[in-house]
């Protein structure tokens, strides 16, 4: 008798590309057993995630238990302020060179967190992989979830050849050069400078020739762009309903706005929806955030 996990079904061809990023973003649960299916493996992944669904999985003998900690690049980020278990990590894992703990929760207009280093170089600064395309991240300037690395795929995977999108709140870049493989041209805003910074380094190091970065407010972005754009991605959790009025007035009509928002899971859809003109409107969990708190996100085509 195996244990029921959540996982995801990936076809044979694109499978090692999508091995390596859970592995990066610390998402497979390495205490099963990967299975192929017919012309699919089952990727046994840590918590439920955009794609996943429910298989049984034999159980791997493990190894010494490290702390729980999430991966992104060459940083292991714990969960508890443990230095012993921070260096068994260094040890065990030869493309970590820094553990970090969080300070602070993610705070301020530029969504960042304090860190302190627990092992490893004194940095918050490394090279994250996803999907074949590398990022430089530095934790403490600039915003960074490699957990929405497959809601990411899934945008990718609704797009059309030659689509203009706005990405207003870009942070360093991973939805816009992800984004950038399908898209006409990608603009990509942010506020903060070291987040364009750092955006503008991950476009050259991509070769990617169709992102425009732009440090600014997207507030004002209605001001200088008119009703062009085929996509909206708007991920800034929280505040965004704020700026859902200007990204209405940016998205042409029959265009997609994808609304990222933390909600509790009893709660009412905001009615923040009512004061934009919405032809359809579909709400998809992407993540499990905290108890009884989901991250989810709204696909909106506006009228
Ligand atoms: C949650 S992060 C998302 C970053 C990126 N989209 C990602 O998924 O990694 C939100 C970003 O919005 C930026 N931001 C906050 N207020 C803004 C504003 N008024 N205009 C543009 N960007 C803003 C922050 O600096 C931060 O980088």
């Amino acid at each position: 008798m195996g244990k029921q996990q959540w996982c995801l079904r990936v076809n044979r061809q694109g499978a090692e590309m999508v091995r390596r990023t859970l592995l990066d973003e610390g998402t497979l649960d390495k205490s099963l057993k990967i299975r192929s299916d017919g012309d699919e493996l089952l990727f046994p992944v840590i918590h439920e995630c955009s794609g996943s669904v429910i298989a049984e999985f034999e159980e791997l003998h493990q190894r010494v238990p490290l702390p729980r900690h999430e991966l992104v690049g060459g940083i292991a980020i714990l969960a508890e302020d443990d230095p012993v278990g921070a260096a068994a990590i260094l040890a065990e894992r030869p493309s970590v060179h820094t553990a970090l703990i969080a300070e602070s929760a993610v705070e301020g207009e530029f969504r960042t967190r304090r860190f302190r280093v627990l092992a490893g170089d004194k940095t918050t600064s490394t090279i994250h992989t996803e999907y074949g395309k590398t990022f430089r991240i530095d934790l403490e300037k600039a915003y960074f979830s490699a957990r929405l690395a497959s809601e990411r795929q899934r945008i990718v995977g609704m797009m059309h050849q030659g689509e203009e999108v706005l990405d207003m709140f870009a942070g360093v870049g991973p939805f816009a050069v992800m984004l950038a493989e399908k898209a006409g041209t990608v603009w990509a805003c942010d506020l903060n400078p070291d987040a364009v910074s750092l955006l503008i380094e991950n476009i050259t190091r991509n070769r990617v020739s169709n992102v425009i970065p732009i440090l600014g407010d997207a507030a004002n972005l209605s001001e200088v762009y008119g009703r062009r754009f085929d996509r909206v991605i708007m991920n800034l959790p929280l505040i965004a309903e704020r700026f859902l009025p200007v990204a209405s007035r940016l998205c042409r009509s029959g265009g997609m706005i994808h609304f990222y928002s933390l909600v509790e899971d009893d709660d009412e859809d905001s009615p923040v929806f009512h004061q934009i003109p919405i032809k359809s409107m579909q709400k998809r969990f992407v993540r499990s955030y905290s108890p009884g708190r989901s991250h989810v996100v709204y696909d909106i085509v506006v009228e």
